[in-house]
């Protein structure tokens, strides 16, 4: 697993994110679009090429491998390349989750036509990686350190409609490195599908009492 630090100010990283979000949200457009359009096919060969072009441009400079999650100086992780709420990837819808102090995470998230399974419903595989993130999320805020997920089980109580979906998950308990989650995701008429994990905190990880540490000595190099 790749840890690595980025030496970004949180005013650095605001500007990133005043250009990255956007262009990944025209490309989440682009997606919604091909998917949709109705226009003739010389059109969408010409689209094509344009697409192409503008691909080429990205390429001219360009990462190894994946984004990987970075840490910034303050020890803020930047999963911007993450499935689910990766503010680079215009595969994930994105999910932007809240942490409330009584240790529930939360989200809303407007699924569209790019997560579709059966007609006008939410694909399954969707539904079941939204919910692992909550999981993942509301096990490693509460737990101070990454927690991955060791066991999900995902239960579809009734189909979930194209549209606006409501995420939650709590923490039941933990035992040793172990957490234990329970989420569920809720169309306007309650829940359609939950789930609950075991969440593990690897142990190869720095305990969150090394990493306060090092959050603290991070900060105190910067002060000085
Ligand atoms: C903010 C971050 C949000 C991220 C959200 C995204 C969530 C994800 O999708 S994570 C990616 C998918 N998950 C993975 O790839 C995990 C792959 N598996 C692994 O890396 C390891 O097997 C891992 C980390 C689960 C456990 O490894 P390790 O630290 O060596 O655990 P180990 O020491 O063997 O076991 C520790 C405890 O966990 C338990 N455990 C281990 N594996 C599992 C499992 N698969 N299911 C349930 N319990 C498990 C053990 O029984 C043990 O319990 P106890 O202390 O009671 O004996």
């Amino acid at each position: 697993m790749d840890f690595r630090l980025v030496d970004l100010s949180a005013d650095e990283i605001a500007a990133q994110l005043a250009v990255v979000e956007p262009l990944t949200e025209s490309v989440r457009a682009l997606i919604d679009a091909v998917i949709r359009t109705e226009v003739p096919d010389d059109d969408l060969d010409d689209a094509r090429r344009r697409i192409d072009a503008v691909t080429a441009s990205l390429r001219a400079a360009q990462k190894p491998g994946s984004y990987g999650v970075p840490f910034t100086r303050d020890f803020t992780g930047m999963p911007w390349g993450n499935a689910a709420v990766g503010v680079r990837n215009a595969i994930a819808p994105p999910l932007r989750v809240d942490h409330h102090d009584d240790g529930t995470a939360t989200a809303r998230v407007r699924l569209g036509a790019a997560y579709e399974g059966p007609a006008g419903l939410v694909h399954g595989g969707i539904s079941a990686m939204l919910l692992d993130q909550m999981l993942g999320e509301a096990a490693s805020v509460g737990n101070g350190t990454p927690c991955f997920t060791g066991t999900l089980t995902v239960k579809y109580l009734r189909p979930t409609p194209l549209g606006d979906v409501d995420l939650r998950a709590r923490t039941t308990g933990s035992e040793g490195r172990k957490v234990f989650v329970r989420a569920e995701l809720c169309d306007a008429d309650g829940p359609t599908v939950t789930a609950e994990g075991i969440m593990v905190s690897p142990r190869n990880l720095p305990s969150p009492d090394q990493i306060a540490k090092l959050r603290a000595a991070t900060a105190a190099d910067h002060d000085a």
